[in-house]
């Protein structure tokens, strides 16, 4: 008899389940606590899954503290909110309140009920799984008697391996492109949660110098599409000529598409953006942070390719930060201006005004 333990999912494993699932509309179970909860996405939720939630007239909606500022509900859960829900939601409501689209033509679409006391914990794990999922924060939670068959099962300790991946290497292969065709190309695979991320190595990085470095957060609009709403595609290609220029360099590409929302809530905040809120705005407006993106990523690739040292090519104070964290040391900074036009010029200002970029 094959033994079973060894196939049991650890807990990064059971997290980066979870997040699928809530990500597919299924509930998952959250233990650990004196009760054990169910939560699903709240932006996801079929029609029958929302009535069994919602039945036994236990159930509340999850928000972030963000959304809950733009709803004017009272926050007591410091960083969320939990709303008391009805017995049978109307989904056109519950769709006002978590989606900001209809913000405006719907200002008002209280009156809501903040629940306090209780224990916040499983409906902060729901949001921050949620956001993983890159779905919209806001989680329908409910508890229950007994897990259904099939639904996993989760406890609040395992939320301790949300930070906590480990990128390995799976292959580096030649990739001749336009910046220079002597170039490389690594994948990088978490053992847990998240998503592959990318070392594009640019000729032959001389190791015993500073390794003129970029690290790029993915833009499907501006990298694919040549946008003209954001710099992210001339950054992209003005980084890598750059690299070609000095001779070497490496181009850490990290899968957090729209600062780590995704790319679906980033059009979200794109159509918010066109109702004339700022970047930040919109994103707070969604329930997000500013910035959810985590730079420790690249940090951690680095050292997996044995760079120390680097000349980094940003704006963003926090990167440099970041890569200081990770025992990573910035030797200069190189500023990185390029592709501003009519279509950017109040992002490029909003980063410099609110979001402490450099000069
Ligand atoms: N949420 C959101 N993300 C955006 C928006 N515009 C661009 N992005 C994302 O922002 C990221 C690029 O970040 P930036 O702040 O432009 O630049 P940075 O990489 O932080 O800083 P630099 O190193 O100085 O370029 C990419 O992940 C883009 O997809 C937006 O309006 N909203
Ligand atoms: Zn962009």
């Amino acid at each position: 008899m094959v033994s079973p333990s060894p196939f049991l999912p650890d807990r990064a494993e059971r997290l980066a389940r979870a997040v699928s699932d809530l990500r597919l509309g299924l509930a998952v179970a959250i233990g650990g606590g004196d009760t054990t909860w169910l939560a699903i996405s709240a932006e996801r939720a079929d029609p029958g899954r929302l009535d069994a939630m919602t039945e036994t007239g236990a159930a509340h909606l999850a928000v972030t503290a963000r959304r809950a500022e733009t709803l004017k509900i009272s926050v007591y859960d410091g960083d969320m909110a939990r709303l008391s829900l009805p017995r049978a939601v109307d989904r056109a409501w519950l769709g006002g309140v978590i989606d900001p689209a209809n913000d405006l033509a719907q200002p008002m679409k209280g009156p809501f009920l903040a629940l306090r006391g209780g224990d916040a914990a499983p409906s902060r794990a729901a949001l921050l799984l949620l956001r993983k999922a890159e779905l919209l924060p806001a989680a329908i939670v409910a508890p229950v008697e007994s897990v259904p068959e099939g639904v996993l099962r989760i406890s609040l300790s395992d939320m301790a391996a949300v930070s906590q991946t480990t990128l390995a290497h799976v292959v580096s292969a030649r990739l001749p492109i336009a910046a220079e065709v002597n170039s490389a190309l690594q994948i990088f695979r978490p053992d847990g949660l998240g998503d592959e991320h990318y070392a594009v190595v640019v000729g032959k990085p001389d190791r015993s110098a500073p390794v003129l470095t970029r690290l790029h957060s993915a833009c499907f609009t501006g990298d694919v599409l040549g946008s003209l709403k954001c710099d992210c595609g001339p950054q992209l290609n003005a980084a890598l000529r750059q690299m070609a220029q000095a001779g070497g360099g490496v181009l850490l590409y990290l899968n957090q598409e729209g600062r780590g929302i995704g790319l679906a809530n980033k059009m979200r905040a794109y159509s918010l953006q066109d109702q004339g809120f700022d970047t930040v705005e919109a994103n707070h407006r969604l329930g997000f942070d500013d910035d959810e993106r985590n730079f420790g990523l690249g940090g951690q690739i680095l050292r997996q390719m044995r760079i120390g040292r680097i000349k980094l090519m940003t704006n963003n104070p926090r990167k440099l930060a970041a890569f200081d964290a990770e025992g990573i040391e910035v030797v200069e900074r190189v500023p990185l201006w390029v592709g501003e036009g009519d279509f950017n010029r109040d992002y490029l200002r909003v980063k410099h005004e609110r979001s402490g970029h450099l000069e």
